[in-house]
Order: structure tokens, then sequence, then C-alpha cells
């Protein structure tokens, strides 16, 4: 990430425009840390300033805010070390020395799913892509199918997308988000095929599969009658805990191979089969159609609250509730009536890391995109719970 480290900044008086960045507001903590923030070519970015234990500030861009490019995060950066004559002790905020995910248009965001997204053809999943081989053949075989590629490394992301533009594949939209948490995103009944090839065993520490009874109920859902979900998987622990929790439904079409052979084999298979290790298939077919469900919402919140009271009241805490938590982490005070929260909150296994922004009573997200799936719904119901209890 952008940052640097001065020992000096001059105050600016806010609001203040320096070249092309303008400086709205500044917040500070009790803990001594300070919210700048800034908006440039219609982005808005948070400059966080931490003051390290030797007096040095350490400057960089907020992480919760992230503009569409690292430039305008460097492009900010620029025009508040100018603006505030900070003398650098270090800094790599001088342009070209990201790298980020090329901009492609087969590469999308959650946003994108939540909100554009018209399945007007079959789908077909593929969760951890890896290297692409499986998802780039069966693309090119299958091109009258929509592919969806689930990804977190995001040099295998890049990889494919470059596979993609390379061999003209257009039936692959890459998104780099949990498996786990992904399907929620997808309208009932509209998938033919969920593949999970070669997950992370995570043989010691089960929760963290991507396989659980939440994750096949919700690719139940997404898959049309006669549809699959498809593990295959060289772990015998994994192929038995999948199969397992498939049998704990009520009824269940599975079907269960050992060894098969398919007609593309990928990174991973090729060095489990020179280490002569069995290799597993279990095919979960969906025999029921579900209903619809809405498309989901952005979180909001309705009624105001007051400052004073918030500010008074908060202290770092950790709120838990079934699968989710709240963790209020800092407050921020612009002025009386005035301030943010950052703070993380959502699913165990994706949380979202944002600011709630009170002005004069007001109360809203920062960003503004957070999206109300279940966990996030949970969440933020208890948040508002919480500023109930404060200010009631
Ligand atoms: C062992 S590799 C297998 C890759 C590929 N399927 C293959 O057979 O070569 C597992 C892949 O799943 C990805 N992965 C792990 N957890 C994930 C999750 N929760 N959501 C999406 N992808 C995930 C990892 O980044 C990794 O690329």
């Amino acid at each position: 990430m952008p940052n640097f480290h001065t020992k000096t900044l001059k105050p600016l008086q806010y609001p203040c425009t320096y070249k092309e960045t303008t400086f709205t507001y500044e917040a500070r903590s009790k803990r001594g840390n300070t919210l700048v923030m800034a908006s440039t070519q219609g982005e808005q970015v948070l400059i966080r300033i931490q003051q390290k234990e030797d007096g040095v500030l350490l400057v960089k861009g907020d992480k919760v805010t992230r503009p569409t490019q690292a430039s305008f995060l460097q492009k900010v950066l620029i025009d508040f070390r100018d603006a505030s004559e900070a003398e650098e002790i270090f800094s790599n905020i001088e342009p070209k020395k990201f790298l980020h995910v090329k901009h492609s248009p087969y590469l999308k965001e959650i946003e994108f799913f939540a909100n554009h997204f018209d399945a007007k053809r079959e789908i077909w999943v593929e969760v951890g892509f890896g290297s692409g081989r499986h998802l780039l053949h069966q693309a090119k075989k299958n091109p009258h199918i929509q592919f969806i590629g689930l990804e977190i490394h995001k040099p295998s992301i890049e990889q494919v997308l470059k596979q993609c533009e390379l061999q003209n594949i257009d039936n692959i939209l890459v998104i780099d988000y949990d498996a786990r948490l992904f399907m929620e995103f997808l309208p009932s009944n509209v998938v033919g095929r969920i593949f999970v090839h070669f997950p992370v065993p995570w043989d010691k520490k089960p929760h963290r599969r991507v396989f659980s009874a939440a994750f096949i109920e919700e690719a139940l859902r997404v898959l049309h009658v006669n549809a699959t979900l498809e593990l295959r998987t060289d772990s015998p622990l994994y192929f038995e805990f999948t199969f397992s929790q498939m049998m704990q439904l009520s009824k269940a079409d599975v079907h269960v191979k050992k060894n098969a052979e398919l007609e593309i084999t990928s990174k991973y298979e090729d060095r489990w089969r020179k280490m002569e290790k069995d290799i597993y298939d279990v095919i979960l077919t969906n025999e029921i159609e579900a209903a619809p469900i809405p498309k989901l919402g952005r979180l909001h919140f309705d009624d105001g609250v007051d400052f004073a009271k918030i500010r008074d009241a908060f202290k770092d805490e950790l709120l838990r509730g079934e699968g989710f938590f709240v963790h209020f982490e800092e407050l921020f005070e612009i002025d009386e009536k005035s301030g943010l929260i950052r703070l993380s909150f959502g699913a165990n296994e994706r949380n979202e890391r944002c600011f709630i922004q009170i002005q004069e009573g007001k109360v809203s997200y920062l960003p503004e995109t957070i999206l109300a799936t279940k966990s996030n719904f949970s969440a933020h119901t208890l948040i508002k719970e919480w500023f109930h209890g404060i200010c009631d």
C-alpha cells in the first residue's frame, strides 16, 4: 500500500483544495490517529495518519475506501503531502510502483452480481479455479454456458484473465470472493453445475472448508432441477466429511466415484496422480425447484442518532451473534455533532470493514455499498440495537 512517513504536517484549513484534490474534513480519535476525507476526480479516499511510538507519523490510505485505481490513492497522498508541506522520511507514493490486477471486462466486483447480473443463459460455477486449466477447458467446450470463476488468490485471477484475452474466451466472469458466501448473490434455479475441484483440505480446521451444511443448502437453491454440485478431492477426510454432510439432507441423490478420469487434469491432480494418491468424486444432483429470492439491497439506517452520546459511551467492543460479529474499533470526532466509527462486521468467514458516518444526527455507511447479505443484515440489526441502547 502506498504510504509515507513524516515528522511534521502543517495543519490544513478544511475544506480546502490543492491541485485536483479536495480535503473536506479531519477527524481525530482518542488513540491519537487522524482521518482526512479527500476526493479527487469523483472518488472519495480516506487518508489515515497514525502516530508511531517514535513520534513519526505514518500517512496512508485507509483500507476501507478503495479507489477504483491505485493511482488515485497515490495522487491524493502526493497532494496531501505537498499541501501539508510534509518532509518525507520514507515514501513509496510516487507512481508506477504498484502492481494491481489489470482491468478486464471479465473481472467483476460483488456489486455487479448484487445489482446488475442478469442470468440470461445457464450458468456453471467453478470454486477455487487455481491455474484455471479446468475452467478454461470447460468454457471453450461450452460456449453457450456462462461461467463464473471464484478465486481468492490474485495471481491465479490474473493468469486466467490473461488466458481469456489470449484465447478470445468471452464466457467467463471472474470474481475475487469467498465461495462460502458467494452463492447468496445468485438467483434460484439458474446454475447447471458447480465444480469444487481439489479445495484446500483444512483437515485440522474443518470449519474453514468450502463445504458446510449452509454451503450445500445455498448451492441446492441456485442449482436447477437435475443440476449438480461436484466435489473432486484427493483428501479422504474431505470426501467423508462432504458425503456425511450430504447424507444429513432429508432426501439426496448422491453419486460417488473413485479414480474416475476427467478430460482435463489440473496441476494439483497431476501432482497427486504422480504420487499415486486416490481421487474421489462426490456428485449431488438437485431434485427440487427452489423459491425465488429477492435481489440483495444495500444496508441503511432510517433513524438518526446523537453523536455526543455515542462518543461518550464508545469503547472498543466485540459483539457476537450466531455465525456473525460486530467489532466497534475506533471512534473519530470531526466536531461536537459529527464523527466516524471504524468497525468490522458480518460473517465470521468474511467480514466488512467500513465506517459509520454520523453527521448532524444522520447515519450512513462509508462506503455506501454494504450489501444486505444474511450475516451483514444480522450484524446491522445488532448495530442498530446498540445505537438505540445508547441514545434512547
Ligand atoms: C488446492 S487449490 C486447487 C486449485 C484448482 N481447483 C486445481 O484443481 O488445481 C485450491 C484453490 O482454492 C482457492 N480457494 C481457497 N479457499 C477459497 C474460497 N473460500 N473461495 C474461493 N476460492 C478459494 C485457493 O486460492 C486455491 O487456488
